[in-house]
């Protein structure tokens, strides 16, 4: 092939489509929270991929640090830092994937729904400006209770006209990384073919493992079974305490984010059959918002896939966490109603 090139300007051609990759429109992702223990390792890992052109960096500390140091990696997304809430917008604008990891975490003793009086008005501030800035864009919430953080930038997005509910997202996928770890381990599987969903949503016992549908099949005794959702529903626990006060997950929680990323960018780049599970709204439940699996597109949500065939003990489960879910729930809209103009 390279003995046929004859100028500087076929090299560049050869050279630009031997490397070229899969997607070659421009892919802004913006990563709110940037700067904190999940914020800088996922923005390591997307920093890796090839489907995204710009990686916008934004925190009220410690950004152009982050920024400058992510941007000498020699991969394709140009890194650019955003710091304080003069530079929200511009950190937003026209994106098209925004990831939501600001926020205070847990310490021990504390539960997810304690965070809520911190962090309900972070992001709905942070979702105001996306409604105002990249208000098509896929918004992915990390920042818990994430129970009460999706309906509060839904009902932040519905203000302002933009609400498109296929295109927002909590993020759950840490608590099916940790039941494919845990079930793999308990049965001495491959890890890495083990998929398992877990529904609900991302709090106690709201956290509901679906190990009947895990691939491939796996069986367990009944007091095993349960011994095993517990510990599903208690893993950021695990990790809140032996932390001892440094907060909570941050580098599963990156890895798990950055594999919810890479699916929902490849569908919306056209690649089908992306699932994930995600707390989205929902007509499954009499909780508005109830992670499943969903397959992803190009337009976010493609379709839900639903809850499946449950064992009674995990239909049980369910209906243990509605009133937690559906207070949750209630408690970020009602946020949104007082506080939100
Ligand atoms: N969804 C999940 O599965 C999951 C898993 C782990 C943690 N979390 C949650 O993610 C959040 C972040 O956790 P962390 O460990 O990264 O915390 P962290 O304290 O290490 O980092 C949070 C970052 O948010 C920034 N921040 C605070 N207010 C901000 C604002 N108004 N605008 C922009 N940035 C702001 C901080 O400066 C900090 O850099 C917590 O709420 C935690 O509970 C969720
Ligand atoms: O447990 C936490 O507070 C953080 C997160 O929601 C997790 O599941 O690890």
């Amino acid at each position: 092939m390279f003995s046929r090139i004859t100028s500087s300007k076929q090299l560049c051609v050869v050279f630009r489509n031997c490397f070229s990759t899969s997607s070659r429109s421009d892919v802004k992702v913006a990563v709110l929270g940037a700067a904190g223990g999940i914020g800088q390792p996922l923005s390591l890992l997307l920093k890796q991929s090839p489907l995204i052109t710009q990686l916008a960096l934004y925190d009220i500390a410690h950004t152009p640090g982050v920024a400058a140091d992510l941007s000498h990696i020699e991969t394709r997304p140009k890194v650019t830092g955003y710091l304080g809430s003069d530079q929200l917008a511009d950190a937003v604008k026209d994106a098209q994937l925004v990831l939501i990891p600001a926020g205070v975490p847990r310490k021990p003793g504390m539960t997810r729904d304690d965070l809520f009086n911190t962090n309900a008005g972070i992001v709905a501030n942070l979702v105001d400006a996306c409604a105002k800035n990249c208000p098509k864009s896929m918004i992915a919430i990390i920042t818990n209770p994430v129970n009460s953080t999706v309906p509060i930038a839904a009902e932040v997005l519905k203000k302002h006209g933009v609400l498109d509910e296929k295109r927002l997202f909590g993020v759950t996928t840490l608590d099916v990384v940790r039941s494919n770890t845990f079930i793999a381990e308990a049965k001495g599987l491959d890890v890495t073919k083990v998929k398992c969903p877990v529904i609900g949503g991302h709090s106690g016992i709201t956290i509901v493992p679906v190990i009947s549908q895990c691939t491939p099949a796996v069986s367990f005794p009944q007091e095993e079974r349960v011994k095993l959702s517990v510990r599903i529903q208690n893993a950021g626990t695990e990790v809140v305490e032996a932390k001892a006060g440094a907060g909570s997950a941050t580098l599963s929680m990156a890895y798990a984010a950055n594999l919810f990323a890479k699916d929902l960018l490849e569908a919306m780049n056209g690649t089908e059959g992306k699932v994930q599970c995600a707390y989205v709204r929902s007509d499954e439940t009499e909780a508005k918002y109830f992670a499943t699996p969903v397959l992803l597109g190009k337009n976010g949500i493609e379709k839900n896939l639903g809850i499946g065939k449950l064992l009674d003990y995990e239909r049980n489960l369910i209906t243990a966490a509605m009133p937690e879910l559906l207070a949750n729930i209630k408690k970020g809209e009602e946020f949104v109603a007082k506080n939100v103009k």
